[in-house]
Formats: structure tokens, sequence, C-alpha cells
């Protein structure tokens, strides 16, 4: 096992492509790779969870936002695509990810509520080892969808009153995917330990196979003469359980909640749907007006849009 630890996503990333850029070469579907089997990413700090822009590989600040949204709603809806168009290539004929996250983890089996059992668990017995998300299912992914979930589920440990969270993934992309899941796994994480009422401890990403593609290596080898810029700790977004879903439903449609934390990620959202429907200067503007991490990413990825 390589164990990678760091204080920000953006240290365990370039570390990541260090060790995976010399991996082995295996070429799963077709696929020319560089591989590491069995990693494990240490995150110190959850809330430095977002990627900030090593050279050649600037995040869509929107989507990271927009993903974990749409993942903790429980959604399967199709407006995901306003973020990231890329991921319709995924869907079944009908428009739909049958790998979505969003329904396995908040309505497994059609009436599961995996987060709220989670919960109630850690809530029950604060020692407990059965906090587990299950995202994986044999039942349906094995019928050979396009879209078959990496993830294959999260756990949750409270000790010495901090909560740890662990992520198991089979397969994970270095480059495109890592960057996005840890955003939305650690969003997760604090949001878990806020409805407990604990710390936030330390979050393990546990990953069976980390690739990087042939297609991105150049790009990737550009990240080893840079500096790794430091990235701080996004606002807080903890927020009661009670009451959860509709604040999601209040930042998917761009109402403001009068939480900073959650008023920071509406605005992104909101900023990039007007930037989708051509109104670039304002959605510039919007984005000029969000501080900190969020609107540093978010204007990052406008000036890449720009230059294509
Ligand atoms: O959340 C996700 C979903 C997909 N992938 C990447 C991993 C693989 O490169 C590819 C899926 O290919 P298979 O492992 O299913 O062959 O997508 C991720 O990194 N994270």
């Amino acid at each position: 096992m390589t164990t990678i630890s760091g204080d920000s996503i953006t240290e365990l990333f370039a570390r990541a492509v260090r060790l995976t850029i010399d991996g082995e070469k295996v070429i799963p579907r077709g696929m020319d790779t560089r591989e590491l089997l069995d990693v494990r990413l240490l995150l110190h700090e959850p809330r430095a969870r977002l990627l900030a822009a090593p050279s050649g590989r600037v995040l869509n600040t929107a989507f990271a936002v927009a993903e974990t949204v749409w993942i903790l709603s429980g959604s399967d809806a199709p407006w995901i695509y306003e973020f990231n168009g890329q991921l319709r290539q995924y869907a079944e004929d009908d428009g739909i990810l049958r790998g979505a996250y969003g329904p396995r983890l908040r309505c497994w089996d059609g009436h599961v509520d995996q987060l709220a059992l989670a919960l109630a668990t850690l809530r029950g017995d604060p020692d407990s080892r059965r906090a587990v998300i299950q995202l994986y299912d044999p039942a349906r992914d094995a019928g050979g969808h396009r879209d078959v979930p990496c993830t294959l589920g999260y756990r949750f440990h409270l000790r010495q009153g901090r909560l740890h969270m662990a992520t198991t993934m089979r397969s994970q992309d270095l480059w495109t995917g890592l960057p996005y899941d840890v955003f939305a796994a650690t969003t997760l994480h604090e949001l878990m330990a806020s409805w407990l009422g604990v710390e936030l401890g330390v979050y393990h990403h546990h990953v069976d196979s980390l690739h990087l593609y042939e297609h991105d290596l150049d790009k990737a080898a550009s990240v080893l003469n840079t500096t790794v810029p430091t990235s701080g700790k996004l606002p807080s977004l903890e927020t009661p359980w009670e009451g959860f879903d509709a604040l999601l439903a209040d930042v998917r449609y761009g109402r403001r909640v009068n939480h900073p934390g959650w008023d920071t990620m509406t605005a992104v959202l909101a900023s990039y749907q007007q930037w989708k429907r051509g109104q670039r200067e304002a959605a510039v503007a919007k984005a000029e007006d969000i501080e900190g991490a969020l609107g540093e990413g978010l204007r990052a990825w406008y000036a890449v849009l720009r230059g294509r």
C-alpha cells in the first residue's frame, strides 16, 4: 500500500501525480493508463478541499459545487449536465446516469436514506462501526451500463470526539475524477461532523486503482515542475440536519439562505448558470463578488473557458 498524506487536496494531488506518473502501464477498456494499485490518501484538513490550480489543471469549480449538491440531495436529474456536458456520454439512452450516487445515498432500494441512517447509528452508538453508506450495487452495476460507480462506499468513525471518514474507490482517474470526488466526499464528511456536533477528523480516500490516462501525462508532468500552491480551508458549511434538504433546494435554485458558506455555494452555481446562458459579463461580475478560494477557482475556470 502507498500512503500519501497532506493538509490540502492540492498537496495530495501533486504528490499523487508524482507517484502515479511512473506507474505500471495497463490498458483497461482499450485506453492506455499509468496505474498505482492500493493507494491511501489522508487529508488532514478536509475543508481544504478545493484544488488550487497548479498549472495545467484548473477545476470547473461550479461543477464541483453542483455535483456535491446533486449527490447530497439524492438526485439523478439531468440538470447536472448544465454544469458538465461531458457527463452525457455516460448516460443511457433515456439521458439518466445509471451510476448516479444520489438516489443510492438517499433512497437505496426505493426507501432507505443512508445519510439519515448513518447519522442515527452514530447518534445512538457513538463508537459504532456500522455507520456505512453503500454505493456500489452488484444487482444494478453488473448489467453493463455506461456509468458504473467508482465509489464503493463511505464509512464514518467517531473517536476521541473527532469524526473520521473513509471512502473506498474501485477506480480513480487522478487527473479528471479525484478532485471532484474528494470535494463531494469531504463536504459530506464536514456535514456529518456538524450534524453530530463533533470535531472534523481525518479524511481517508482509499483507492484500488489510481491512474492517469496517457492523454493527460504531458499536462500531469507540468504539475511536477511547479511549486504547489497553498490552498486554505473553505468556509464552514455547518448546518443542522433538520431542514438540510430544504437548504439544498434553496442553493440549487439560487435562493439565499443567510449562511455564509452555503450562500457562497449558491453564488457559484448562479454565476455559472449565467455564463451558460451567454450572460458572460454578468457571470464574471458575480464571480468577482465571491470571496475566497471558490471565487478564485471560478474566475480561473472562466479564464480557461475564454481561452478555448
Ligand atoms: O467518480 C468517478 C467516476 C469515474 N471515474 C473514472 C475512473 C476511471 O478512469 C473511469 C471509469 O472507468 P472504469 O473503471 O469503469 O473502467 O472513470 C472517477 O475517477 N471518478
